[in-house]
């Protein structure tokens, strides 16, 4: 399916301050073996800025992103979207019931995608301690960890290229932690996270981003 290439992608805030400087790595888009980018460094240091850029939702000041040699303009802004799937850490609370939502979804998506069919999200949250009357419950009266699972198994049920994960279990029991974890073993991620111990079990490499803008990239053995 190729990769990702990002090539010295970088950001200053309006007050002048670099956010992240040239920030390059590569990751390999492949189902059988899926890598997993661990992005950590201190609050405030762009980790969800940097995933938004990697989306196309917020503008970089200069680099390059690529998915198998094209970039953004190149395959269109929405399929950018989709294929660079990012997932908030706290999901937006919309009207109605996830559900509803879903189905909404594949209505929108059907014509697109002629009869192939999407992954069941109420399929893939089976196994995370999330009782299948959440579905049914209006968003507004899901708790944290309940529209934090509901938020993830509705992206990976899309099938992105790459899921933006930020911070995805930051509102989860460690039990439910483990058992999403196990399931995104399976997907390519883009993963912030303030966890040691989660990036010592996840991470097939590590992005580290500094207070001043320097970066760092390492490949984990
Ligand atoms: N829309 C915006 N306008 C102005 N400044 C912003 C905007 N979004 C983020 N920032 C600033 O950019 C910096 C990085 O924010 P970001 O949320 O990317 O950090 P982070 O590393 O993800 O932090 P945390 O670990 O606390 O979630 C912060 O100083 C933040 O105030």
């Amino acid at each position: 399916m190729g990769s990702l290439v990002v090539d010295k992608l970088s950001l200053s805030l309006s007050s002048g301050i670099a956010l992240f400087t040239n920030v390059s790595f590569s990751l390999d888009i492949d189902r059988r073996e899926p890598q997993r980018l661990v992005v950590r460094g201190r609050s405030g240091t762009g980790k969800t800025t940097l995933l938004k850029c990697l989306a196309n939702l917020v503008p970089y000041d200069s680099g390059e992103v690529h998915i198998g040699g094209k970039n953004a303009k190149q395959i269109g802004m929405s399929t950018w979207r989709a294929r660079l799937l990012y997932v908030p850490q706290r999901p937006p609370v919309v009207p109605g019931t996830p559900r509803a939502f879903i189905a909404k979804l594949d209505q929108l998506t059907a014509q697109k995608r002629k009869g192939l069919s999407l992954l069941d999200p109420i399929e893939i949250a089976s196994g995370w301690n999330l009782s299948k009357d959440m579905w049914d419950k209006e968003f507004s009266q899901l708790s944290g960890g309940e529209s934090q699972r509901i938020a993830l198994a509705i992206a990976i049920s899309r099938e992105p290229d790459i899921l933006l994960l930020d911070e995805p279990t930051s509102a989860l029991d460690p039990d439910a932690c483990a058992r999403v974890e196990e399931t995104l073993k399976e997907y390519t991620c883009i993963w912030v996270t303030h966890s040691q111990e989660q990036e010592n079990r996840m991470a097939t490499a590590i992005l580290t981003l500094n207070a001043g803008g320097d970066t760092e990239f390492n490949s984990v053995d």
